[in-house]
């Protein structure tokens, strides 16, 4: 049986999916929480949000994600970054995915990626689990309902958990797989049930198709002020370094906290929803993240919660460092309804650094900007990505490798003709350790962070006094109203200068040696940026 709307010309076995049980298609919010209810997925929770946990993986497994590796695409990827399968071991698995979905209920979504029009692209998500199209729906973009009779997907996404790959037989590494095929314009996940996979695979998708299109695809979080989209600021950031937080800020328009692009029209979301992190979330620091926690139909992935009260335990990381919560974009008070903004102004670089080493905020020229892109350097926070324990400084190049098809360069020189042509202004904030590295100093209080970002989106940060960095050559600035003084230079937060000394010292190494592999894709002005 079949239910719900759909374009009759287009249902499942249009597509060649045959043989299933009962088939949901385009289910709203109440329904898609009685189907997971029904099925005992997970539990509802205070205010109707809906609680569930993902067993074995509870962050993505990036180990297991490939590229289908067909003519078509061969020249583009960036192979030493992404795994290929074969056209053969795809097929082979596509073939059986079809075969272990057989008899069994799926809920398929027909969602958007892309708020703007002219750039979006239509998206079928398949899911075994109701509670993953829950998600998706929450965190794509959807059409208005009548468009769903005639919508015609570009590319389709299957997420079966309870599929198990064969490496041997799929030319995949384990029994999880996330396999991306752009000739097929499909997207086979099997074997996990983090949630996450999900939008990433999307966000990889509009990361391989925009570049072609001159339209710079980014891992970032977007806002504007108040009433006016042509001050609009990006984030870019791995995970855990402060998009989704620092996005939210009651006195800006939230457009998006994860994934945009950058047209000749301005910025726009790729999604319509947000997935923050809840560990820790403290109502005070983060009010308006706080209260989407027990609004109706929130997703809650692996949080510890009272058995008879339903109350959440923020603290309680047991399952995962990497709880999380799912929402859609409108539960965030000041969020934007277009979810479109103008080109940025102001382009922030958000770095989490373990070390210590790196000021609260500092100022980049367009090429150390560019230097400090390509180069990526933060931290992996724990459990976003498998095996991750406590924060793992890295160099994830573009400030999101893992999603990256194409080379660096490629999205590198598609943002710098963008900063360029439309002056934004650049910064580099540090929302990692300060007063010693991971293990001696502590995080850098949130409020330290907003206050420097409100000051450099305001304007009033350029009119302070400047000193250049002598190991990042970068301006950072003497004092700023509003935030002490004593943050301002890592050095003077350290008990021991000398070891911060030789800390930065050694971090000024790790930055030359990652970025040799860049050398010869850059141009002169760049190489004059680079560190060390
Ligand atoms: N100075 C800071 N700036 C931003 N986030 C901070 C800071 N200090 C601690 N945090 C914590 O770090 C985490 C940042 O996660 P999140 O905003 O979800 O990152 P992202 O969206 O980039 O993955 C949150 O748990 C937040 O409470
Ligand atoms: C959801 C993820 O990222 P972010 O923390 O950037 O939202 C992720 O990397 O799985
Ligand atoms: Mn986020």
């Amino acid at each position: 049986m079949t239910f719900g709307r759909v374009n009759p010309q287009f249902q499942l076995e249009d597509q060649g999916i045959t043989g299933l049980g009962d088939v949901y298609y385009n289910l709203m919010e109440p329904a898609l929480i009685e189907a997971a209810l029904k099925n005992g997925e997970g539990k509802l929770g205070q205010g109707g949000a809906f609680l569930v946990t993902t067993g074995k993986f509870t962050g993505r497994s990036p180990k297991d994600k490939h590229v289908v590796k067909t003519a078509d695409v061969a020249d583009k990827i960036w192979w030493e970054n992404n795994k290929a399968m074969s056209p053969e071991g795809f097929d082979a698995l596509h073939a059986d995915m079809l075969e272990h979905m057989k008899g069994k209920d799926y809920y398929v979504q027909d969602l958007v990626g892309g708020a703007d029009p002219e750039h979006s692209i239509n998206v079928r998500m398949v899911t075994e689990l109701a509670w993953h199209n829950l998600f998706i729906r929450h965190l794509l973009r959807r059409p208005e309902r009548e468009a769903l009779d005639s919508f015609v997907s570009d590319f389709t996404v299957i997420n079966c958990p309870s599929f198990s790959a064969n490496p041997e037989r799929h030319n995949c590494r384990s029994e999880t797989v996330i396999a991306m095929n752009f000739e097929k314009k499909l997207i086979l996940i099997g074997g996990t049930q983090y949630a996450g996979e999900n939008k990433k695979s999307v966000f990889t998708l509009l990361n391989y198709l925009l570049p072609e299109k001159g339209i710079m695809p980014m891992h970032c979080s977007a806002n504007h002020a108040i009433g006016n989209p042509v001050d609009t600021a990006i984030f870019f950031g791995l995970s855990g370094t402060g998009k989704t937080t620092l996005s939210a800020d009651p006195s800006r328009t939230l457009i998006g906290d994860d994934e945009h692009g950058w047209s000749d029209r301005g910025t726009f979301n790729f999604e319509g929803g947000c997935y923050a992190k809840t560990i820790g979330l403290n109502p005070e620091a983060e009010p308006e993240i706080y209260a989407t926690t027990s609004k109706f139909g929130t997703v809650i992935e692996n949080m510890v919660y009272d058995e008879e009260t339903f109350e959440l335990d923020f603290e309680d990381s047991s399952l995962t460092q990497n709880m999380r919560c799912a929402y859609p974009l409108e539960y965030i008070s000041n969020s934007s309804e277009s979810a479109l903004g103008g080109h940025p102004k102001n382009v922030i670089l958000l770095t989490c650094d373990a070390y210590g080493v790196l000021p609260p905020i500092a100022r980049l020229t367009p090429a150390q900007a560019m230097y400090h892109f390509l180069s990526g350097f933060t931290s992996k926070t724990p459990g976003t990505e498998r095996g991750v324990v406590e924060p793992e400084p890295t160099f994830s190049t573009c400030f999101g490798a893992p999603f990256m098809p194409r080379r660096p360069e490629e999205y590198g020189n598609l943002l710098r003709e963008k900063i360029a042509k439309h002056g934004a202004t650049c910064w580099l904030v540090n929302t990692g350790w300060t007063g010693g590295a991971f293990g001696t100093g502590s995080r850098m209080p949130i409020k330290a962070t907003r206050g420097l970002l409100t000051a450099a989106l305001e304007g009033t940060l350029n009119e302070v006094e400047f000193r250049k960095d002598e190991n990042f050559g970068f301006d950072v600035p003497v004092s700023v109203p509003g935030v002490e003084t004593a943050l301002l230079d890592p050095r003077q937060t350290w008990a021991d200068q000398a070891a911060y000394d030789a800390q930065a010292a050694k971090l000024v190494g790790m930055f030359a040696d990652n970025f040799e592999q860049y050398l010869p894709h850059i141009d002169d002005d760049v190489k004059a940026a680079a560190i060390g």
